[in-house]
């Protein structure tokens, strides 16, 4: 029985419909490692015929190929790195110290879903970010968000399902429709969260793309009050939405003008906390929270530099959602835990693998693409 150390993400998808969301979102589940806590996962991870991380990272190779050396999930993507400048908002709510006014350095990854790092990239495809936050004490906090506003599953048997259903077939290069029909009737959930997920507007880019944490994770304070929270990265840069009839020459045009945006200037984020009602759930990321609930500006995120993933040190990072600070603890969502085991799993895998081939994220960086 392999140990509970690995994580599991979630895919892009194709053109904005709701359907296509859904099935990119299965075929991005690929993926990033934890590290090395032990989580007894209730939800059958240790029985012998249960979904382990091993298991479910197996699948994502099925779905997405098998890529030495790349993330199984999120496999494209670029290193970047800046600061984020606290304003002290959160020191009422949390006791980490990265609330404490002032700046902590930042670490980062732009990513799309998928496991394959040879895509092309499509405006429809979910869009990731990765975030470490390092304050001068040491203290570390790292999150992994995506542009969507909901999970399209609660659990992660529901994503295996999901990624299973939405396999292509090899004759037609598209889903079953029968099979994504029967997981559909299988999981209400699924289908209350894709009319969200579907009318949710797609930017055009990377810079002015929302990202939402989605789990739901606790802020305790300095008197030990909890409140159950969720998080989004609000960009300064203006919205604009996307043409998805466009076609582009650029195979890497959405990490090409990311690239081509930080090198003219720092980009801005806000780091938005959610507070939650006692009664809100805590432990179903497919579930809303009603919109009226207070939002806390806790600072700014500046993006000031951009590198090749190879040569960034965001490329050894394992966006583990439970690598977490003091003063911010998980809920009992069992994406949760099981993000950690998967994301090990992964991250073990590819730290002992060769890259055989370039990313398609690497070529915007490269200095033929004319962007430097
Ligand atoms: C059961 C659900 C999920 C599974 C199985 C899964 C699986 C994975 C895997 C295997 C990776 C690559 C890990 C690595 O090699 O470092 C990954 C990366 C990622 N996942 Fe998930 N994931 C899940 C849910 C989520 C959710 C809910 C979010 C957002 C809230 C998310 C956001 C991301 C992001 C942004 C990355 C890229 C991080 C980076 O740049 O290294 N995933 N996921």
């Amino acid at each position: 029985m392999e140990t509970i150390n690995e994580q599991l993400t979630e895919t892009g998808h194709p053109h904005g419909s709701n359907e296509g969301r859904l099935m990119r979102m299965c075929a991005v589940i690929l993926a990033v490692v934890v590290g090395g806590t032990t989580f007894a996962y209730a939800g059958g991870w240790l029985t012998p015929s249960a979904l382990t991380p091993s298991r479910f990272v197996d699948t994502l190779e099925q779905v997405s190929g098998n890529h030495p050396g790349y993330r199984r999930n999120h496999a494209r993507g670029v290193g970047v790195s800046g600061y984020f400048e606290s304003n002290g908002n959160g020191e009422k709510l949390s006791r980490a110290s990265i609330f404490k006014p002032g700046r902590v350095e930042l670490l980062g990854r732009f990513s799309l879903s998928g496991g394959n790092p040879q895509a092309a990239d499509s405006v429809g495809e979910v869009r990731g970010l990765g975030l470490q936050f390092t304050s001068t004490n040491g203290e570390t906090w790292r999150t992994a968000m995506i542009s969507l506003p909901v999970f399209p599953v609660d659990t992660p048997e529901a994503f295996h399902e999901l990624l299973i259903a939405s396999r292509p077939d090899p004759q037609t290069g598209k889903p079953v429709p029968s099979a994504m029909k029967e997981f559909s009737a299988k999981h209400p959930e699924s289908a209350a969260a894709n009319p969200i997920i579907g009318k949710t507007p797609i930017s055009d880019g990377f810079a002015n793309t929302t990202f939402h944490g989605l789990n739901t994770f606790y802020f305790t304070n300095r008197e030990g009050h909890a409140v159950p929270v969720r998080w989004i990265v609000t960009p300064e840069q203006p919205f604009r939405a996307a043409d998805t009839s466009e076609t582009h020459v650029d195979l890497s045009f959405l990490f090409h003008d990311l690239a081509g945006a930080v090198h003219q200037s720092p980009l801005r984020w806000h780091l938005i906390v959610i507070l939650g009602h006692p009664d809100d759930p805590v432990d179903d990321a497919s579930i809303a929270w009603d919109s009226t609930r207070e939002r806390v500006d806790l600072g700014v995120i500046v993006i000031n530099a951009v590198e090749q993933e190879q040569d960034s040190s965001a490329d050894k990072i394992n966006f583990d959602p439970l690598v977490l600070p003091d003063g911010i603890s998980p809920s009992n969502d069992p994406l949760l835990s099981a993000r950690s085991a998967i994301y090990s799993q992964s991250f073990t895998r590819r730290a002992g693998e060769t890259r055989s081939l370039p990313s398609q994220s690497e070529l915007p960086l490269n200095k033929e693409s004319g962007d430097e």
